[in-house]
């Protein structure tokens, strides 16, 4: 019994549509243009997971790949990479006066300061849960969606949210990425009904399995207001409520921790090459299309229509499945190679080969000189 909500497009059709929202590499393009993007997190306590999430953005391909972390993370996400810009500007308890009386808004002043300038968000990786970060990273989230920026909410990130749905209830640009763990705090937080290992266990078929799970990730999308949901787990559930897409590329074995840092990296990549490609930066040879999908007809029309634009609600859910499948190649590839001693920064190695297996060069790249 499939979900009524599923999108039943192949991946390989899939694929060929993320591609179409791929910049190519043209000579004209100047520094910025491929991709600004930001991770909000790193703390005295996590310094790899706003890195390998910061490295997988640069490695999928965007231009300027920035981390905005508390003052005793920055050196050390600094040594691991000359690649990656750190600013140490995510205040704590440690770094105010007195944490009980703050003014959250003026103290997120200097990362506000910065949302112009940028094509997408990652909020979580890392950030920890310090009472005084996360106060201010609320108001970045308030700042960013005013601004209509997009942005990937996972780990601490979703903590802020389970607190304070209201924050991001209705808010189309983002893409949250919990784990099982989290996807059950927030569920309870909005009221939804979650099945237990127990209950899908009793489920007969695999299909029936995932519809059931996908059912929970429909209803909390929906509480949601729409907002978009990749639930991570053996296959990634992606719904924004409305229409639901299942992500299945073989994963690896390992389940080391900081393998979501690599998924939400790649989405915020995908978010800005998604902004690129509704900001027409290149001719992608397909005709307009004003409608926005509302359905999953109307996606799946838009899926398997060649030659017309995608509308955001589309593409939207096609960066998510694209950064999900990313991930789960990498995951595959980097356990294939490492078996059991796999760790997260193996799969950031992986990022750019599995990009060019499962995507490949958008026509018209100039890959070689
Ligand atoms: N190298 C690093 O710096 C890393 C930092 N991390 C950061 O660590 C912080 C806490 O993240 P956690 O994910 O530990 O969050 P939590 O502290 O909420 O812990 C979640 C717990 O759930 C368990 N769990 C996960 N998947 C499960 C499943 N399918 N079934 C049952 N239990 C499951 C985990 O073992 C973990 O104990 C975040 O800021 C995160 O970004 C992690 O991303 C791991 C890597
Ligand atoms: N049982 C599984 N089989 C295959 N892939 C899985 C499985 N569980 C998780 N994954 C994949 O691993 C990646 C990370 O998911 P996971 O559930 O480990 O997130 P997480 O707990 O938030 O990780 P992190 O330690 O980075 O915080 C996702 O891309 C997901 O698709
Ligand atoms: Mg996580």
């Amino acid at each position: 019994m499939e979900s009524i909500h599923h999108v039943s497009t192949s991946s390989k059709i899939l694929f060929g549509k993320v591609r179409r929202m791929v910049p190519p590499m043209l000579e004209k393009f100047h520094k910025g243009q491929l991709g600004r993007v930001a991770v909000i997190g790193g703390c005295a306590d996590y310094t790899g997971a706003p890195y390998f999430s910061a490295m997988a953005s640069a490695k999928l391909g965007c231009d300027m790949s920035h981390v905005l972390c508390e003052r005793s993370a920055a050196p050390v996400v600094k040594s691991y990479s000359p690649n990656l810009m750190v600013h140490p500007i995510l205040p704590s308890s440690d770094s105010v006066k007195d944490p009980k009386s703050i003014d959250a808004s003026e103290l997120a002043g200097p990362i506000i300061a910065m949302l112009s300038r940028l094509h997408a968000l990652v909020i979580g990786p890392g950030l920890g849960r310090d009472g005084v970060t996360l106060q201010v990273v609320a108001e970045v989230i308030k700042e960013a969606r005013k601004q209509s920026i997009p942005f990937v909410l996972d780990a601490d990130g979703l903590l802020i949210v389970t607190q304070d749905p209201e924050l991001i209830k209705g808010y189309k640009e983002c893409i949250l990425t919990p784990n099982v763990v989290e996807f059950g705090r927030l569920a309870k937080a909005l009221g939804v009904q979650v099945s237990s290992q127990a209950e899908l266990d009793t489920k007969t078929s695999e299909d029936e399995k995932i519809s059931k799970e996908s059912d929970a990730c429909e209803q909390l999308s929906r509480a949601l207001g729409g907002v978009t949901i990749i639930q991570k787990g053996p296959h990634d559930v992606i719904s924004n409520g409305v229409t639901s897409l299942i992500s299945s590329v073989q994963g690896g074995l390992k389940r080391s921790g900081g393998q979501g840092d690599t998924l939400t990296g790649s989405l915020g990549t995908m978010l800005a090459w998604r902004a690129a490609y509704h900001n027409k930066l290149w001719d992608s040879g397909e005709k307009d299309n004003d409608q926005d999908a509302q359905n999953k007809e109307d996606v799946q029309s838009e899926l398997e229509t060649e030659g017309k634009r995608m509308s955001p609600a589309t593409t939207l859910l096609l960066a998510a499945w694209a950064g999900s499948s990313i991930t789960r190649e990498c995951s595959r590839r980097a356990f294939e190679k490492k078996g059991r001693s796999l760790q997260a920064s193996d799969l950031t190695e992986e990022v750019h080969p599995s990009f060019l297996s499962l995507i490949g060069e958008p026509e018209g790249s100039k890959t070689h000189l």
